[in-house]
């Protein structure tokens, strides 16, 4: 059986167009453009409740919005930094606090990063380079236990003998106040940051290109990314951001909704503390599995642009965090019955969702592995192995299927009064899928003939024997 050569982009462009993902230049442009949007108004129709368009119109944003100060789009039409005609003092100094505290907070996590206790581990051969790894500093797992300790240590202790939400006025209550603005400080910042990268892409012959990212159009470049590993010394930009300021800044959104909620209604429902369960342990599982992710394809494949670091830093932390903040004003009143069958829906999804990502990154990281042997696997030209049995013998993406499953349940707990909390389990089907196709693409120019027979062992992708 002859297997088709992989010829990488570069030296195929002469011969063929460039093969754009995400509706090319146009398509990365809006998306560009369109993404940010799409968080401020998820924000604030998270406050709200529901899906409301009153402050496009004349009439300002919801004026039963309870927290202080007022919403983002209220700032911006009533004189803020953004407007000609600015004279409100107080939306000058929140936003630049805000700025302050997103850069504060990047800049303790790199820290972190820095000079805790690391782990030395060998990403995959760069573009399939045998000779050329890179080093990563794994201590994300630290990291995480280190920052929930001093956000909850170092301002008024935490009184331990107090009852369980009997909570100090620590500044996390501050954290939710300014949710809207913090959110659109990150976005701007995230900006420039992508800018700078994809300027410095540029310079130095060193830097390796991304296979999709290097197609000469800078509108779908700098969405896309051109540079595979962009680093500062042994700092991984990618890694690092994929993995620390939005996935910790996460979960700290999250116990700020939840001390909101204490603060409004006097208690913290049953829905705020399984939210914050699922997403801490989804955070957590990230962080001690931290490794699995230099297997993955945004650490092996993709560029680092303005996609990645964007979804890194603003869309995770602000829009994963929505079910948290629609919880702080509407308690769905779920009884204890619909929420034990919610809690056993996220553990059928989180075992699939571990177990398949577990079991591909102990293959990946050794075949021979006694505790795999009982697994059954196609040997390809390429030289590495595709598990034919397992959970990769069920279907070719079970792993995300897990994963949604999982999403699903973070949207159940909030109730089905409203569908502003069901955008995530909407966003992320459609986020899954097309990276189902994206990643059916790449492992078929990788593996060629190889993956057409791994695709006949193992036909289905989502579900076994369904689709
Ligand atoms: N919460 C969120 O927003 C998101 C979560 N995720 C989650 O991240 C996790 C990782 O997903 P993702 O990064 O897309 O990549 P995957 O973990 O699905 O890995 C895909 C790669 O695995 C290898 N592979 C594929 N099939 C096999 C097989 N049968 N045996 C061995 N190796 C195989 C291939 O790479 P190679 O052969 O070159 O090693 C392929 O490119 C998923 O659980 C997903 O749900 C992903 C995106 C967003
Ligand atoms: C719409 C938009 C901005 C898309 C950008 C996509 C990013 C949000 C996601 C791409 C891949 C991701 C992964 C995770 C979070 C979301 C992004 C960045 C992840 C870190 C979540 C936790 C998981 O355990 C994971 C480590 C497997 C996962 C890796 C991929």
């Amino acid at each position: 059986m002859t297997v088709a050569t992989a010829v990488p982009r570069q030296q195929n462009r002469a011969a063929a167009a460039f093969e754009y993902e995400f509706g090319g230049p146009i398509g990365a442009t809006l998306t560009t453009l369109a993404l940010p949007l799409v968080v401020l108004v998820l924000a604030h129709w998270s406050d709200v409740g529901r899906v409301d368009f009153a402050f496009l119109s004349a009439s300002l944003g919801d004026t039963t919005n309870s927290h202080d100060p007022k919403p983002f789009w209220q700032i911006i039409r009533q004189n803020s930094v953004l407007c000609p005609r600015c004279n409100d003092s107080d939306s000058v100094s929140l936003l630049l606090r805000c700025a302050l505290g997103v850069v504060a907070w990047f800049l303790f996590q790199v820290l972190l990063e820095r000079f805790l206790p690391c782990e030395l581990v060998q990403g995959s051969p760069v573009k399939g380079d045998a000779k050329n790894r890179l080093t990563y500093r794994i201590n994300g797992h630290l990291a995480f236990w280190v920052t929930l300790l001093l956000v909850h240590a170092a301002w008024p202790v935490w009184d331990a003998n107090a009852a369980l939400y009997q909570f100090t006025t620590a500044p996390l209550a501050t954290l939710y106040k300014y949710y809207t603005e913090l959110a659109f400080v990150t976005i701007l910042l995230s900006a420039m940051a992508s800018t700078g990268l994809y300027l410095d892409s540029f310079r130095g012959q060193h830097k390796i290109l991304a296979d999709g990212g290097d197609s000469g159009n800078v509108l779908y470049d700098f969405f896309i990314g051109r540079e595979l590993n962009p680093r500062i010394g042994t700092f991984d930009w990618k890694e690092f951001c994929e993995l620390r300021p939005g996935l910790i800044g996460w979960v700290l959104l999250n116990i700020a909704c939840a001390k909101q909620q204490y603060s409004v209604l006097g208690y913290v429902t049953g829905s705020m503390i399984l939210v914050n369960v699922f997403h801490g342990i989804y955070v957590w599982d990230a962080l001690y599995q931290e490794r699995a992710i230099l297997t993955t394809m945004d650490i092996t494949t993709d560029g680092f642009g303005f996609m990645l670091l964007f979804g890194d830093l603003a869309w995770v932390p602000f829009t994963y965090s929505l079910q948290a903040r629609y919880l702080v004003k509407h308690d769905p009143n779920l009884s204890a019955v619909a929420l034990a069958g919610i809690v056993a829906l996220h553990i059928l999804g989180y075992l699939i969702f571990r177990g398949a990502n577990g079991q591909k990154d102990a293959f990946r990281r050794n075949p021979t592995d006694p505790a795999l042997s009982h697994l059954t696997f196609l040997q390809t030209k390429r030289g590495t192995k595709l598990l034919t049995s397992g959970w990769w013998g069920m279907a070719r993406k079970i792993n995300y299927t897990g994963d949604w499953i999982m999403g699903l349940t973070w949207c159940m707990v909030c109730g089905f009064d409203s569908a502003v909390p069901y955008f995530y389990a909407v966003y992320f089907f459609i986020l899954l899928v097309h990276r189902s196709i994206r990643d059916d693409h790449m492992c078929s120019v990788k593996y060629g003939d190889d993956w057409e027979t791994y695709k006949s062992i193992v036909p289905h992708r989502f579900v076994p024997g369904v689709v």
